[in-house]
């Protein structure tokens, strides 16, 4: 199978993990900020989280020094473009890219500008690539619940012009879902669409909590279904899509190696699951890498890729003639 020529979607993408190492030096020689290396190999080697990284916290460090230089519309608009341009270039047609708005007020951005300003690199990709896309709002779960309202409040005139959901991400703590209940509610009514970070570490019940308490339609990651199984029927009877990221996966030690990933057995039995990068750069992986891995690893073919596939068209928060259109691409 030729992976690298066939059609893509990717659901799961982080826009700060995702940065090309040479804009970040780009950027920071402009605005001179203090980098620990100017050396473009060496800066990705502070980029990237090694695969004997001890955990999702131990990779998370590795979000600092993207951030430094995501702190003005020029910036903001050019990185979602060259995200999108990277995947428009290995055949990704449709991009689902999240962020989280409130780490970009660092130099005095208000909210509504930053997402302004990465909907209109997204919107310069669209019209010059094959490629559409989505913006998912990430609250960050180490913020108040205070934080997560401004969020849905503020993204709320960006819904059907580019923003299309709301996400809950960082560090995973048992029982976190409690706490958003009544913005992710709020965010519901609204009409923004719900996925969430769960059963990453070791937690399972946090995805049964993601969809019972926040009405979750898909989950990132999703690993630890396989340890309960209150968890792993309600993700299967209600069709719940699992964003999975394997090489994360290994890097936070959701699992120890790519032979141990669940994703091959949730799939035999008919779990809805789609494959991601999470982290472009972080991970230092592209769609065709992660879809390379697990299909060799498995032994998977090509009607394991259509139904993979039909699974991210369908759970995408695309409009139902880009869903249309994504499907033609598969002939
Ligand atoms: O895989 C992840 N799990 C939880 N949080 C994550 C993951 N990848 C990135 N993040 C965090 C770090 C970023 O700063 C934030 C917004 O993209 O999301
Ligand atoms: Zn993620």
């Amino acid at each position: 199978m030729n992976i690298a020529a066939l059609p893509k979607i990717e659901l799961h993408c982080h826009l700060d993990g995702s940065l090309r190492p040479n804009t970040i030096l780009d950027i920071a020689k402009k605005e001179g900020i203090k980098l620990t290396s100017l050396e473009p190999e060496e800066l990705q080697k502070e980029l990237i989280a090694p695969l004997e990284c001890e955990s999702l916290d131990e990779y998370l460090e590795r979000f600092t020094i993207p951030n430094l230089v995501m702190q003005s519309k020029e910036n903001l608009s050019r990185i979602t473009f060259e995200l999108f341009e990277d995947a428009a270039q290995e055949n990704v047609k449709y991009m689902e890219v999240r962020f989280a708005p409130l780490l970009h007020t660092a130099k005095g951005l208000d909210v509504e500008e930053i997402i302004q300003s990465v909907l209109d690199g997204m919107k310069d990709a669209e019209n010059r690539y094959e490629i559409k896309g989505n913006v998912i709002l990430s609250c960050m779960r180490t913020m108040s619940a205070e934080s997560a309202f401004d969020v849905v409040e503020k993204g709320r005139k960006f819904l059907g012009k580019g923003v299309a959901a709301i996400d809950l991400c960082a560090s995973e703590e048992e029982g976190f879902c409690g706490k958003f209940i009544e913005p992710i509610a709020l965010a519901r009514e609204y009409g923004y669409r719900v996925t969430i970070h769960a059963g990453e570490t070791g937690i399972g019940e946090n995805v049964l909590e993601a969809v019972e308490l926040l009405g979750a339609e898909r989950i990132g990651h999703g690993v630890f279904i396989k340890d309960c199984e209150k968890a792993y029927n309600i993700v299967k009877e209600n069709n719940v899509t699992l964003e999975m990221c394997p090489t994360s996966n290994v890097q936070t030690k959701a699992v120890d190696r790519y032979s141990e990933h669940p994703i091959n057995d949730f799939h035999k039995d008919g779990i809805k699951v789609t494959i991601n990068t999470d982290n472009r750069t972080v991970s230092n992986t592209t769609m065709a890498n992660e879809c390379n891995i697990i299909f060799k690893e498995f032994q998977l073919g090509d009607k394991d890729y259509q139904q993979i596939y039909l699974n991210s068209v369908e759970a995408s928060f695309a409009d139902t003639e880009t869903k249309e259109k994504l499907k033609t691409y598969l002939k």
